[in-house]
């Protein structure tokens, strides 16, 4: 038997659509895996009343077969679906380094990457690896193409999930289509300053490197209360917001001093605006860790 604690991860970043992810140290998932003839899944925790068990549906289901590694496999969800935060990911990243170790297979973290994608292609269709790629490899992440570059970084942030089911597909359907030069040159200085600012451990220049106007904006409409949350957040000393993943968890980088703060403000705003909140106060932490 196996066990894997799998961390929640955001993706995007504002400024880094498809391509920067980082691992928060909590929630998280506990997926358990023990030899079997064939691959059977049972879900228990947060939300996981929404997430089918036939293996054809669950995004571990995929990773099994991948590895070619049949188990019994069960998931203790701490990360809710539908949340931004790598819910899927967080499963197939777990069940790729439980199976991993399981049947001995030897492959390192880079190698588990494409493995572990093929089971966000259950949910989304694409084998993205913007969200596995953190939470097998931790830090912040890089994923352009097949290539993924990896730096560890430990910035604090707040991840505020709402009350509020935003499908990673739907959110994916709002973003234009094209996009004015002046924006995309807007981006890539928003990307550059907040790659720096996670190889610095500097949360100011990775808060000033989210903003983002062309993904953001659209995405901002399907939650309830994004601006007034945004506002809350910057006024309580975050160093910058954004939406997390594809909604419609809202994160916020900040100095480890005023989170708690930070936090209180978010749920605060979100609660003025009709929406029940969870803030979770974390960080920029390890990738998925067996124990
Ligand atoms: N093991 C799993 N964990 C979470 N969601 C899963 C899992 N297997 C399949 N799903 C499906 O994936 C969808 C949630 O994934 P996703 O939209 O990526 O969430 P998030 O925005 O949190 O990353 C839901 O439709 C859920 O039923
Ligand atoms: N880059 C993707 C990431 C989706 O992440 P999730 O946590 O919302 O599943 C996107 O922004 O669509």
């Amino acid at each position: 038997m196996q066990t894997v604690r799998a961390p929640a991860t955001s993706a995007n970043l504002g400024s880094g659509f498809d391509v920067f992810g980082v691992a928060l140290d909590r929630p998280t998932d506990v997926v358990r895996v023990e030899k079997a003839d064939r691959t059977t899944i049972e879900m228990t925790g947060v939300g996981s009343q929404y997430i089918p068990e036939d293996p054809e549906k669950n995004v571990v289901g995929a990773v099994a077969a991948e590895l070619d590694a049949p188990a019994h496999i069960k998931i203790d969800k701490g990360v809710r679906p539908s949340s931004g935060l790598g819910s899927s990911a967080a499963s197939s990243a777990g069940a790729a380094v439980a199976l991993n170790a399981l049947y001995d297979r030897g492959l390192s973290r880079e190698e588990l990457v494409p493995i572990a994608a093929e089971g966000e292609a259950v949910v989304s269709g694409e084998a993205h690896a913007d969200n596995v790629a953190p939470a097998l490899l931790g830090g912040f992440t890089v994923a352009r193409g097949d290539a993924v570059t990896a730096v560890d970084a430990s910035i604090p942030l707040v991840a505020c999930l709402p009350e509020i089911a935003v499908s990673t597909r739907d959110a994916r359907s709002v973003v234009p289509a094209s996009a004015s030069m002046e924006d995309v040159v807007h981006t890539v200085g928003s990307a550059a300053t907040l790659a720096v600012g996670m190889c610095r451990d500097d949360p100011e220049l990775v808060g000033c490197g989210m903003d983002e106007r062309v993904v953001t904006p659209a995405r901002a409409e399907l939650i309830t209360g994004y601006d007034a949350v945004r506002e809350a957040a910057l006024d309580a000393g975050a160093a910058g917001v954004t939406v997390s993943g594809a909604g419609p968890a809202v994160i916020a980088p900040c100095r480890e001093s005023n989170r708690r703060h930070v936090a209180a403000a978010m749920v605060d705003a979100f609660a003025e605006a009709g929406v029940e909140s969870r803030a979770y106060q974390t960080r920029v932490s390890q990738g998925a860790t067996l124990y």
